[in-house]
């Protein structure tokens, strides 16, 4: 058994209003002191599929009114229909701005959730308990809110940040392998976009080595989280970065087709692995364009592969792909903008890549001969 640290981490995040993300194991019972003070009513919203975690939870709420909105699992709940039985039952409630949203449960409960909380009353606190790796390196931290429509990904939302993050590891000791490894997709984008060493910790930690009690996990963990907070903190809701870094749209790296392959197929393919294709798709852009070295394009392939995701894939014809691009938030009229790579860490905006480049880049993901 891993001996675990028993001093949780706290990696403090500027905002509008300043809030923590709080990393240890055994942690839950630092809830309500996440809570805003003097809340009584608080409605915690949770996947079906949680339902055992739930019971032993809710008791840590002992004392508190607590309403619980069991929603769908994964993006199924990722909807304005789900958005909007939420808001009915808070209605039911009488839910009121003195009361709090609590949300149990990966990405897409987090950003359902958060949206619900975001809008209802126009806009109401939140305190995100992520359960999953992703949920506790991403979608938990930073604000970003939403839900799905028929044209694509997080078509809708807002930005409300939490006022509190509390990642409790032990809680992934039940996560399936496959979503632990989607998780660290989003870790590995930090590695590449702004902490190397991330990198080298992945490289030189077996893969099967990295579980829920593993001390390079939590590491892993906490460097992501802090990358995560300083890039938001400097560009809260994404206007725009300075002295040529992309601001916050770097978090987007590899997002651009990872959103398209996601909505390709029908959201059954998990985001973390999107994620890892589409940042192989933007090194082969980046290295078309002329900016990335072809040894940093094979190490996206080593790192990402080396904890078990993707790095090759053809499961749609990019046309369709390219229709699903042009409605990434990044693009501007018809021209599309990524973010790619000089080098490790030198995140840059490449604007209206040529569509040979695009073609040949995803020739190149697609493993094709000749790209
Ligand atoms: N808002 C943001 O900044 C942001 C950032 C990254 C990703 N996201 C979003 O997050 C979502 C992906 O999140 P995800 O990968 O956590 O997926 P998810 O929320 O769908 O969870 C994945 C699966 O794991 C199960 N699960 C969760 N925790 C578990 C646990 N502790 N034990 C057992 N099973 C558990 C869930 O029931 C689900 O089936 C996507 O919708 C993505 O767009 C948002
Ligand atoms: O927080 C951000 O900013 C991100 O871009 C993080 C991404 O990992 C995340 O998947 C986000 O939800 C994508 O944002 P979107 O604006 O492209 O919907
Ligand atoms: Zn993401």
């Amino acid at each position: 058994m891993t001996e675990h640290t028993a001093t949780p981490t706290v990696i403090p995040v500027t905002a509008a209003a300043p809030y923590d993300v709080v990393v240890g194991h055994g942690v839950l019972d630092r809830l309500r002191g996440l809570l805003p003070a003097g809340v009584q009513r608080v409605a915690i919203i949770t996947p079906e599929s949680l339902e055992d975690l739930l019971e032993p939870f809710a008791d840590l709420l002992e004392g508190l009114d607590v309403i619980v909105l069991q929603v769908p699992d994964g993006e199924e709940a990722k909807n304005w229909e789900v958005a909007a039985a939420c808001w009915e039952s808070l209605g039911e409630e009488g839910f009121t701005r003195s009361d709090a949203v609590v949300t149990l449960g990966g990405g897409a409960t987090t950003d359902l959730g958060g949206f619900v909380a975001a809008t209802w009353l126009r806009g109401v606190a939140v305190v995100h308990v992520p359960t999953t790796v992703l949920a506790m390196v991403d979608a938990a931290v930073g604000g970003k809110t939403g839900i799905n429509t028929p044209a694509g990904k997080n078509l809708v939302g807002s930005f409300h940040e939490p006022v509190g993050v509390l990642c409790d590891l032990a809680l992934l000791e039940t996560l399936p392998r496959a979503e632990l490894v989607a998780g660290l997709g989003e870790v590995v984008k930090c590695g590449f976009i702004a902490d190397p060493r991330i990198l080298e910790l992945v490289e030189q930690t077996a893969p099967e080595e990295l579980t829920a009690g593993s001390p390079v996990l939590r590491e892993l963990v906490e460097r992501a989280i802090r990358v995560k907070a300083e890039v938001v903190a400097g560009d809260l809701k994404e206007t725009g970065g300075r002295d040529g870094h992309p601001g916050r749209e770097v978090l987007n790296y590899g997002h651009t087709l990872a959103h398209a392959i996601e909505k390709a197929t029908d959201y059954s393919i998990r985001h973390g692995e999107a994620v890892a294709l589409g940042c192989v798709f933007v090194a082969e852009l980046a290295a078309r364009a002329g900016a990335l070295a072809p040894e940093v394009v094979d190490r996206h392939r080593a790192a990402f592969g080396r904890v078990g995701l993707p790095t090759s894939w053809s499961g749609a014809d990019f046309d369709t792909l390219l229709a699903t691009m042009r409605v990434d938030k990044k693009a501007r009229g018809n021209q599309l903008r990524f973010v790619v790579l000089e080098d490790l860490a030198r995140p840059v905006v490449l604007a209206g890549p040529s569509e040979d480049d695009l073609r040949a880049s995803y020739a190149a993901l697609s493993g094709l001969q000749g790209s």
